[in-house]
C-alpha cells in the first residue's frame, strides 16, 4: 500500500490542498492521503489559529470528495505537532511493504532544516514536494525528494481569511467548507 501524510495548518483547507492531494494521488498511485491539521503549528505563535476542532471539521468536509483522501486526527492534542512523531505513529500503522511518503508544498519544504529532529525527518520518508509560485527550495543532502512540478495554484489561506474579513466573494473553498464557514461565522 502507498500512503502519503499530507500535513497543515489548513486554516482554512482550500482547493490548491484538494488539487496538489489529487494530483499527488493519481501521479504516485497513492492508496491513502491522509490530511492532518495541525493541533498547535510549530512553527506559528500560539493561539493564533482557529479552533483545531473547526479547522478539522473543515479537513473531514472537503475528504468526501475523493475516497483516497482521511481526515486524521493524529495531531490533535496539547503540545506541539512535531512531523517526525506523526511520521512514527503512521508507520508504526503499517507494514514494513508499505511505501509512506510526506506530501508538502515547497514554501513549508524550504524551512525543513528548523523543523524538530529535522535530520531524523528527512531520513524517514520520501518527499513529493509541489512546486508553489514564488518559492525555491534547495534539496538537503540525502534527502529522498520527487517534485511535482506542474501546479502553480496561487491560492492561500491567509489570502482566503483576508477575502472573508473584508467580505469579498471566495471561489478557492470547497462548497461544503464555504458553508462550514458560514454557518460558524468564522473569519469575520
Ligand atoms: N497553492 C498551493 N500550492 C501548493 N502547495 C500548497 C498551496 N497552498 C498550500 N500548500 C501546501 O499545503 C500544506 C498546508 O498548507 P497551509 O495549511 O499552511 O496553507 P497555506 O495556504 O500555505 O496557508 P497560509 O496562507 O496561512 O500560510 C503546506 O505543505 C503548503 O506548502
Ligand atoms: O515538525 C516540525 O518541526 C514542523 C515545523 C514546521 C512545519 N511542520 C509541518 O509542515 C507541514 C506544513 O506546515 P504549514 O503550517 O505550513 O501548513 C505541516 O505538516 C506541519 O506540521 C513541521
Amino acid at each position: 500500500m502507498k500512503v502519503a501524510i499530507f500535513g497543515g495548518t489548513f486554516d482554512p483547507i482550500h482547493n490548491a490542498h484538494l488539487r496538489v492531494a489529487r494530483e499527488a494521488a493519481d501521479r504516485l498511485s497513492l492508496d491513502r492521503v491522509l490530511l492532518v491539521p495541525s493541533a498547535n503549528p510549530p512553527h506559528k505563535p500560539s493561539g493564533t489559529t482557529t479552533a483545531y476542532e473547526d479547522r478539522f471539521r473543515m479537513v473531514e468536509l472537503a475528504c468526501a470528495a475523493d475516497a483516497r483522501f482521511e481526515p486524521s486526527r493524529l495531531e490533535e492534542g496539547q503540545g506541539k505537532s512535531y512531523s517526525i512523531d506523526t511520521i512514527e505513529r503512521v508507520k508504526a500503522r503499517l507494514s514494513p511493504s508499505d511505501q509512506l511518503y510526506f506530501l508538502i508544498g515547497a514554501d513549508a519544504f524550504a524551512e525543513i532544516g528548523s523543523w524538530h529532529r529535522s535530520a531524523e525527518v528527512l531520513g524517514a520518508v520520501e518527499f513529493i514536494v509541489v512546486s508553489r509560485p514564488g518559492y525555491a527550495y534547495p534539496i538537503p543532502p540525502g534527502a529522498r525528494v520527487r517534485g511535482l512540478e506542474t501546479l502553480a495554484l496561487v491560492i492561500s489561506s491567509s489570502e482566503i481569511r483576508r477575502k472573508l474579513d473584508s467580505g469579498e466573494p471566495v471561489e478557492e473553498l470547497p462548497d461544503p467548507v464555504l458553508r462550514y464557514i458560514r454557518d460558524h461565522g468564522l473569519y469575520q
